[in-house]
């Protein structure tokens, strides 16, 4: 039997292996997530021997979670569990079993971003940080040099820097290439957005010539359409390199709106609510913006890739 379970509200999944008498708690790349509680799983297994646990992790809540929705199926008892300093367990309101458990957390696996931009990067940390990845850019790395952007195009961009960074450390590097692109202006500013007003611009200078240039263009809303467009490489040694996308429709506002966020943030109207996506949360935003749909489609391929 290899039944899929999936945690309520974490990505997580875990199956029974009956052969093998496992079970198997696994993040969405397919890797083992470990969790330093044994004993409850070996000892109150219902059948005989215990179950081989392979699961070990970072958030034992979660995984812990599963594990008794797993156990609830397979035995139709009901489990319950308490975790704290001290796990406790019981069945049918019976405390079967107490033991005090070491919650340290494991290191956590490290990806590079190649990227100094520190707004992309809050927004990657918060992504990763639910599949158990801790992210750094390349800000922590002040030897590593200045790659330009050369290209012509967002992928080649994208590329330029994560296989130079990959190559640079030996590191599997992930880089983002992302941009505005204004349908009046022709999709401009595109793979120029971080140099509008010229190289080294502000934000604030970015966000004025856009204003100034959409001033005597396009007045009507229907003429301000836009979207922010994320091209996503994942490149590592010995390796053809990964690219995915991702987009988000929207309008260009008139005046600025919010605090939150970074680059054109402030002028950019969701079409579904409305907000700037200034006005948004680092949360809401990422759950619809062009880097969290490019982060989905990097998902769905990602496992297969480390496979090859
Ligand atoms: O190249 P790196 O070091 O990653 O940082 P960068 O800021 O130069 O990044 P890009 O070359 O990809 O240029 C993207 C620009 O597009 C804009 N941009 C991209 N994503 C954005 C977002 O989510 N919100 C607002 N502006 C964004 C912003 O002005 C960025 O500077
Ligand atoms: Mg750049």
């Amino acid at each position: 039997m290899k039944k899929l379970y999936k945690h309520q509200t974490t990505d997580i999944f875990a199956y029974v292996l009956e052969e093998q008498r496992a079970l198997v708690i696994e993040n969405i790349f397919g890797e083992p997530l470990e969790i330093p509680v044994y004993s409850v799983f070996f000892n109150y297994f219902p059948a005989g021997q215990g179950l081989k646990i392979v699961a070990v992790d970072e958030t034992p809540a979660d995984v812990m979670d599963l594990f008794f929705q797993v156990l609830r199926e397979v035995t139709g008892q009901h489990y319950q569990y308490r975790l704290g300093q001290v796990l406790t367990v019981e069945l049918a309101g019976q405390i079967l079993h107490s033991e005090t458990v070491n919650l340290e957390r494991q290191a956590p696996k490290t990806l590079l971003i190649a990227t100094r931009n520190e707004g992309k990067t809050r927004e990657f940390k918060a992504m990763f940080s639910q599949l158990g990845y801790a992210i750094k850019n390349l800000n922590d790395f002040p030897d590593l040099p200045e790659v330009a952007e050369t290209g012509m195009t967002f992928e080649e961009n994208a590329r330029l820097k994560a296989e130079t960074i990959s190559e640079l450390t030996g590191e599997m590097v992930l880089a983002d290439d992302s941009g505005l692109m204004v349908d009046v202006l022709g999709g401009l500013p595109g793979v120029w957005s971080a140099r509008f007003a010229g190289e080294q611009a502000t934000d604030a200078a970015n966000n004025a010539k856009l204003l100034h240039e959409l001033a005597s263009t396009a007045i009507s809303p229907e003429k301000r359409k836009a979207k922010f467009h994320t091209t996503l490489v994942v490149a590592a040694p010995e390796k053809a390199s990964l690219v995915v996308e991702g987009e988000w429709p929207g309008t260009i506002a008139t005046i600025s709106r919010g605090d939150d966020g970074f680059g054109y943030d402030p002028l950019f109207v969701d079409e579904e609510t409305g907000r700037t996506a200034a006005q948004m949360t680092l949360a809401q935003k990422n759950q619809v913006s062009h880097r969290a749909r490019a982060l989905q489609n990097l998902m769905k391929q990602w496992p297969e890739w480390l496979k090859q």
